[in-house]
């Protein structure tokens, strides 16, 4: 397949191995990538579809073309190629919520059985559907994607779930801003977005007005929620059943507050997700009790085109087992409450966090792009255990050799860094392979995306290339130089020509690249871009991100605690034996027994790739505790917050204390 695309002029926006595959009649596979076709004399490129189907013993492939993504992703046309109607493919899910369609294409079952809704959840669907086919009506497609290039950059959700996580030892809280639910009805009175818009229609100046947007109570309790410390904010924009808005989200967006924004819909075509884009959200939920895999791995692409970060939300295990399924998955929502029944049980998160699933979780990687949560400091962390494993680490650290040292640098804590030094110093095995081997899959597909700094990219792509070396791969510096070039985004272009004439790519090293790179890129306008990324202050230059980082680097003191025990030939912990020694192979690394103690004693925890949000239901102290303890590393919560009468207040009341910075 690649072969066949490598002649023609494509811009193939995801790898086509990851793009989600529909099986079909006829042994006919399609993969619904988003994929584009540039076409001599067309201004817009033409979306396309890969497709593979058997024709005897021999396995045949081709390209499908469509005039617009917006036609491409019809119902019909995607009955067609699956040859299936959706709802048998929902079903076969397990899925128990139908969709309405089009007349033509229902699903199984007689008439009746179609026209009444079975529970609330069918009810929002079938009311979404129609309102999602007169707001695509409204607003098409392509004049959506215009307005997203005006809309405010995305901000990185998962990066405010971990700071917030690092910094106070508790899950990290997604507040909910929700005037009603289906089930609770009207949870907060004072809340007035009718009246707010009609004043916006009466006198649009008031659009740019700060002061008037702050006496909107959705900001109000917005900014409310961020003072007492909420890393990030959920905001309902369904009306009929929430009372919610995308006004609302327009507005919090505005108003100045930082905490990135999950735009909190029902999501049911990959349409909503560029409004949500356009509208200034930072994530948005993805129901697997809504949405078939196909849909969610689509739509989990193009979140990832736009910047921004979907979680997905599961009630139950075969639910969860699914999205564990699925590649490329950063964020998994467990909700409490089921969305069909509106039974509440907390202890959900807890047994879909149990075994195999947590194993399968951790194995997976529920992916955070950046490095982050501290392993090893999950259970009740709190300052002085964060602390201990600065110390831990700094004593790793000492410990080591310099040419070992690189490889521990980056390090976030002590149990990542003795996870790399084991690994250093043992041989290739079976585990390491497969290891390797999805960190290679990872490497392929790594791209800049449009919300990234180059700094950023650039570190994200060579820690990946530090543990494929770490892991035995023998990747060269000239094929990593190669991919940075080639995958970073055309805006930069003149810059890549400039460097590819001025030195010989082949011999160019990655510190080299990485100095052209200061030079060069910091010269053309990527400030936007880092600004983007923390709403940071523009004129932080990438240097100074770079000294930023640089700063982690240097070796902390030698811990009081664990100097008095000085390595004896009893607490040798990581003897050398490799097959082909080299110089840092004939080194031995002595590390205390009490500390290896310390990092091994931490183990079971989750690593620092995986968050898992639990919603719902979340009213106490001990029920924070509790699904902290199964493993949440952030909450999304709404009725317990917002009915209180100061919801700021309720923050430190939910915690057991405060949590604001
Ligand atoms: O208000 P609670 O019980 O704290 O729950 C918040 C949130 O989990 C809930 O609002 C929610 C979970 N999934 C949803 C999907 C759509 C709308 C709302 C939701």
């Amino acid at each position: 397949m690649e072969r066949l695309l490598a002649g023609s002029s494509l811009k193939v926006r995801a790898p086509i191995s990851e793009s989600p595959a529909v099986k079909c009649e006829r042994n006919l596979s399609v993969r619904r990538g988003l994929m584009q076709l540039a076409v001599p004399g067309r201004r817009t490129p033409v979306p396309l579809r890969c497709v593979r189907w058997d024709e005897g013993n021999t396995a045949q492939q081709g390209i499908l073309t469509y005039q617009s993504e917006e036609f491409m992703n019809a119902v019909e046309v995607r009955q067609w190629e699956c040859g299936k109607s959706l709802n048998y493919i929902a079903a076969k899910q397990g899925i128990t919520i139908r969709r309405h369609y089009r007349l033509g294409h229902g699903s199984n079952g007689t008439e009746t059985e179609k026209d009444a809704p079975r529970n609330i959840l069918q009810h929002i669907i079938w009311d979404k559907e129609v309102e999602v086919a007169q707001y695509k009506q409204a607003i098409p497609l392509e004049t959506l994607k215009k307005n997203i290039k005006n809309a405010p950059p995305a901000r990185d959700f998962i990066g405010a779930l971990r700071e917030s996580y690092l910094r106070t030892g508790f899950p990290a809280l997604i507040a909910e801003v929700k005037k009603a639910s289906p089930s609770k009805g009207v949870l907060r009175e004072d809340f007035d977005p009718v009246s707010y818009l009609l004043l916006l229609l009466l006198s649009p100046m008031l659009m740019n007005d700060e002061a008037f947007h702050q006496s909107n109570l959705t900001v109000e309790i917005a900014k409310v929620y961020e003072k007492n410390g909420a890393a990030c904010l959920s905001i309902l924009t369904d009306k009929k059943y929430f009372q919610g808005s995308f006004e609302n989200l327009e507005d919090v967006r505005k108003s100045g507050v930082q905490c990135p924004l999950l735009c909190k819909e029902f999501v049911i075509d990959s349409w909503q997700i560029y409004y949500a884009r356009s509208k200034g959200a930072d994530a948005i939920l993805l129901i697997a009790a809504v949405l078939p895999d196909v849909d969610i791995m689509y739509m989990t692409l193009v979140c990832r085109e736009l910047g921004l970060t979907a979680i997905v939300e599961v009630h139950n295990e075969r639910e969860m087992d699914r999205v564990l399924q699925i590649d490329g998955i950063q964020l998994i929502g467990i909700n409490n409450r089921s969305l069909e029944t509106f039974e509440v049980d907390i202890s959900n998160t807890k047994k879909l966090l149990e075994g195999e699933r947590r194993d399968l979780v951790r194995k997976k990687g529920i992916k955070c792009y950046q490095s982050g949560i501290r392993a090893g400091l999950s259970e009740g962390a709190d300052a002085n255990s964060q602390r201990r494993d600065q110390l831990a680490l700094g004593q790793i650290h000492q410990g080591v050799d310099y040419s070992i040292f690189g490889l521990i640098a980056n390090a976030k804590t002590a149990k990542e860094a003795w996870d790399t030094l084991k690994l250093s110093y043992k041989g290739v095995d079976r585990a390491q392979k497969s290891k390797l081997q999805s960190l290679r899959r990872l490497y392929d597909r790594c791209e800049m995306s449009s919300t990234e700094t180059v700094e950023h990219y650039f570190s994200r792509l060579t820690d990946l290339v530090n543990k494929m070396r770490l892991y035995g791969d023998k990747i060269g510096d000239d094929a990593v130089v190669e991919k940075i070039l080639r995958t970073i985004p055309l805006k930069y272009d003149h810059v890549v020509a400039s460097i590819q004439e001025s030195h010989d790519i082949e011999l160019l090293t990655i510190a080299e690249l990485k100095d052209c790179r200061y030079k060069k890129f910091n010269n053309h306008g990527n400030q936007a871009n880092i600004a983007g990324n923390y709403g940071e202050d523009s004129n932080e230059s990438e240097t100074l991100l770079l000294a930023k980082k640089e700063k982690s680097i240097i070796v902390p003191d030698i811990p009081d605690d664990f100097l008095d025990e000085q390595p004896t030939q009893d607490n040798v912990q990581v003897s050398v034996q490799s097959e082909a020694p080299t110089r840092r192979s004939q080194r031995e690394c002595r590390l205390p027994a009490r500390l290896q103690d310390y990092v091994l004693s931490n183990d079971n925890d989750l690593s620092d790739e995986e968050i898992v949000v639990g919603e719902s239901g979340l009213f106490v102290p001990q029920d924070i505790s509790y699904v902290h303890d199964a493993g949440v590393r952030a909450v999304l919560v709404g009725e317990s917050l917002i009915k209180q009468a100061d919801p700021g207040k309720a923050i430190s009341g939910l915690f057991g204390k405060d949590i604001s910075k």
